[in-house]
């Protein structure tokens, strides 16, 4: 007989208010930070619930904060200011942006435009945050005014000489109120791909909501510059989150699917897989039109100086101090670590491996990016690093080094978080039918093999995407026009005598979000995609270096 099939309902779009009940209105227990896990053990489950986990029974059922038509964007669109007792927060950064690219505050400060700037946000009142609690577009954009405001402090902090030996202390006006609700929406208090990508773009027409291809995000909202390239840098990956919507589609369908494994099944799972290559390398393509629409220069000197975090000189950094709340923490012995050693929390600034996207995409596929023993870890592991393994640990058997996905989750919003794990341990997975059934039904194998064919392409060409934005620059000296708006033009002098030094910058030596030895980790990832497949590659396989 063949089995009644009932396709699952799609899943909830996001609410405005937060429904009673909902997990969100659960602090997770990301705030719980450990000596292993500083900025807190990536899990789904809140600390005032006994360790029990929010009802994510099937991927359908839960409340992902996933929507049918944007994917991890949110289906409402992001409210533009905050009112009432918040605007004291909105006129500061008004102020730190300026009203045009050069305007604003400089990276390392010191100006008296800077500093005056600086004295407004240390003087600025301590502002409650309860009524925020009613909504999670108050709750959202209040995160990205706060963890952006952060990041233009931190950075127009004097510079210390390297390495920075003092953490940099966030004012309490900044970080009261940003501990106070980052717990809610489940993100730490640093600035994320959440904030300046999720949260902080807006339709063409904003009067209707984000769809593709009629009414895509157009805009940002909070810019650190104000140029037009950081604008496209978040707009980018906002249309890549939202094309990725049908491969989340096609993912769920699969799943339903996986439940039932029969012919039928199979066969359109062969088809979902196939429209799944497609729509990964549609993501792709996407991606690579931060070629045309993004300065490279611009995104190199200008704009990702900003993202920083706490962690960003690697072992060395000093991390940063949450003023008001984290002196208390310093005195408790629950971070022996941070408390030794006069440190800050070790967080990294934003940066689209943060993205829930891909790594749903390489859960789906089983593309495993945790490490073998044999592989030598020391070189992608950083002293900061947590080295204890989650609860969530996809592969028990493995190193307990906590995987680049391990510590991404922690920059996810909770709902995210929850999908991706949830995701992990799925009932049913794709790769055991499609190796099971690899004799009896070849063509699903080659479907399989077409999606992660599809993602290694995708890997490949954002690793030149990478070659361009950020080795190609490093080993150059940033023209006028950018000496100009970083406020450097004068040093030409001294530009001269670094030149030759800085021109041998190794490719070694370059280093990602958390100081990630960038190019042995990408091509790691590109490799374990490959690794994946059923059968033998079949495109070109690109020597990255
Ligand atoms: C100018 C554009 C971009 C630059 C300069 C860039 C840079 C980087 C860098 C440096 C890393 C290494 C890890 C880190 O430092 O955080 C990384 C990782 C990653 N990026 Fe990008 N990225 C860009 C655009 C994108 C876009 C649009 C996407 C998604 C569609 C994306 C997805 C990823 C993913 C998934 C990783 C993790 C590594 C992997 O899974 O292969 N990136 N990116």
């Amino acid at each position: 007989m063949t089995p009644r099939r009932t396709p699952s309902p799609p899943p909830t779009s996001p609410r405005r208010p937060l429904p009673p009940g909902h997990f969100l209105a659960l602090p997770p227990s990301f705030s719980q930070s450990t000596a292993s896990f500083p900025s807190g053990v990536p899990s789904t489950s809140s600390h005032v619930s006994n360790g029990l986990a929010p009802n994510v029974a099937s991927l359908a059922s839960a409340d992902f904060e996933v929507d049918v038509r944007t994917g991890f964007l949110p289906g409402k669109n992001n409210i533009e200011r905050l009112g009432g007792e918040w605007t004291v927060w909105e006129e500061a950064l008004d102020a730190a942006r300026g009203t045009a690219p050069g305007q604003g505050l400089r990276i390392g400060g010191g100006r008296q435009q800077d500093e005056l700037w600086r004295q407004g946000i240390e003087m600025m009142p301590i502002v409650d945050t309860a009524g925020l609690c009613v909504s999670l577009p108050l709750l959202r954009r209040a995160h990205v005014v706060l963890v952006f405001l952060a990041h233009f402090y931190a950075h127009t902090t004097a510079p210390t000489p390297a390495p920075r030996n003092h953490p940099i202390n966030i004012p309490p006006s900044i970080s009261i109120p940003l501990l106070t609700i980052s717990p809610l929406l489940g993100l730490p208090p640093v600035a994320t791909y959440a904030d300046t990508v999720l949260y902080n773009v807006l339709p063409l027409d904003p009067s209707r909501e984000l769809s593709l291809p009629s009414n895509p995000p157009a805009t940002c909202l909070a810019s650190f510059t104000g140029t037009r390239s950081e604008e496209h840098f978040y707009v980018i990956s906002a249309i890549c989150e939202i094309a990725g919507a049908e491969a989340l589609r096609l993912m769920r369908q699969s799943l339903d699917e996986l439940f039932l494994a029969d012919e039928v099944a199979i066969r359109r799972l062969t088809i979902y897989l196939r429209k799944l290559a497609t729509q990964i390398d549609r993501i792709a393509d996407i991606t690579m039109t931060m070629l045309k629409e993004v300065d490279p220069e611009d995104f190199y000197h200008l704009i990702r100086p900003w993202f920083r975090g706490g962690d960003a000189d690697g072992p060395e950094s000093a991390g940063w101090i949450y003023q008001g709340l984290d002196e208390q923490a310093a005195s408790s012995a629950e971070n022996p670590v941070e408390r030794a050693e006069n440190k800050g929390r070790m967080f990294s600034g934003p940066s689209a491996g943060q993205s829930s996207l891909i790594h749903a995409i390489d859960i789906f596929l089983t593309v495993d990016h945790s490490p073998t023993p044999e592989e030598d870890e020391t070189s992608l592991k950083l002293d900061h690093e947590p080295v204890t393994s989650p609860s969530a640990t996809p592969s028990p058997s493995r190193s307990n080094e906590a995987t680049f996905v391990q510590r991404m989750l922690q920059y996810m919003p909770l709902p995210h978080r929850t999908f991706l794990l949830h995701l992990s341990t799925h009932p049913t997975p794709l790769r055991q039918l499609v190796v099971h059934s690899a004799q009896s039904h070849p063509q699903l194998a080659e479907a399989y093999d077409t999606a992660l064919e599809a993602l290694k392409r995708f890997r490949e060409r954002h690793f030149r995407i990478v070659s361009v934005f950020i080795v190609q620059q490093a080993r150059r000296q940033p023209s006028l026009r950018v000496r100009r708006l970083l406020g450097t033009a004068g040093e030409d002098e001294e530009i001269e005598q670094q030149e030759e030094a800085e021109s041998a910058v190794a490719l070694g030596e370059i280093r990602g979000t958390g100081g990630t030895p960038l190019f042995k980790f990408l091509r790691r990832c590109r490799d374990n995609t490959t690794k994946a497949m059923i059968g033998k590659p079949v495109g070109p396989h690109f020597d990255l270096q």
